[in-house]
């Protein structure tokens, strides 16, 4: 069984060679995400009085002063990111620094992009289940990092969502995807969430089409590159 994954602090990282200020500071963005998803979860789940919350809520203003005091434009990448090496802190859905990832952890075995999660109550959309859309996001990531790491990354320009059953929150994830079919430009993929508990009953699948994008797509969306 062959495995890859990254990670930005343990040194599993992309290219190995992170300076100690960087790993420093990418355990400390990896803290601030940790906090953050606390708070978001307990956010969402709290029943404290209003005054509780009100005082909370002047503390979290507080706090974000000194934050927000150096904050990078839409045009620079994060200072901690490396984009080529597979770092990337508040992606949406794996970035450790960021405080709506759940996060998912995935790696590559076997061919197969295999992640775990767990969904707390931030993420609800039908009562006690996760919101369809977070199911689709994270079927989105798993499609997208299978045809990556298949060496055919790509945009997604179609996704389809098959909801066979509710996703529980609370409740430990699997999730796959795998590419099945590599054309000229296009590669589709495969994806699906059950629970770790019961990994063969397929909650969602999701079916994907990524396409390679040209140098001059890049040049006009990124300028000299992303
Ligand atoms: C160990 C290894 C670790 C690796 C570690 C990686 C971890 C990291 C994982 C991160 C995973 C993130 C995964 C998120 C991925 C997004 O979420 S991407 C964001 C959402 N997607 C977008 O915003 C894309 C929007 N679309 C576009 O900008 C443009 O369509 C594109 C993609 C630039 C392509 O434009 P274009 O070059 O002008 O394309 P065009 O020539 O018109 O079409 C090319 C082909 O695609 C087809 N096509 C175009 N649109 C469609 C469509 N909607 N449906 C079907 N076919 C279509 C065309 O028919 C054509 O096919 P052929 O005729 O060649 O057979």
């Amino acid at each position: 069984m062959t495995k890859r994954s990254y990670h930005p602090t343990d040194g599993r990282t992309g290219n190995g060679a992170a300076s100690d200020a960087i790993r420093e500071r990418r355990a400390a963005i990896e803290d601030l995400g940790a906090a953050l998803r606390t708070l978001l979860q307990v956010s969402a789940s709290t029943e404290a009085g209003a005054d509780e919350i009100r005082l909370a809520a002047a503390e979290l203003r507080r706090v974000t002063g000194p934050l927000a005091a150096s904050v990078r434009t839409r045009a620079q990448q994060p200072s901690a990111d490396d984009l080529l090496g597979g770092i990337r802190m508040y992606n949406p859905v794996s970035g450790t620094g960021s405080g709506l990832a759940p996060p998912v952890d995935a790696e590559v075995v076997d061919g197969v992009v295999v992640g775990t999660c767990t969904l707390g109550l931030a993420y609800e959309g039908p009562p006690t289940y996760a919101h369809g859309g977070v199911s689709a996001l994270l079927l989105d990531h798993m499609l997208g990092y299978a045809t990556t790491a298949s060496g055919h990354p790509g945009m997604t320009v179609e996704l389809t969502t098959r909801y066979r059953a509710p996703v529980p929150l609370q409740t430990p994830l699997r999730l796959t995807g795998r590419v099945t079919e590599v054309l000229t430009r296009k590669v589709i993929a495969h994806g699906t969430i059950a629970t770790a508990a019961d990994p063969d009953t397929v909650l969602v699948e999701a079916t994907g089409t990524f396409v390679a994008i040209r140098p001059e797509k890049v040049r006009a969306l990124w300028g000299s590159g992303p």
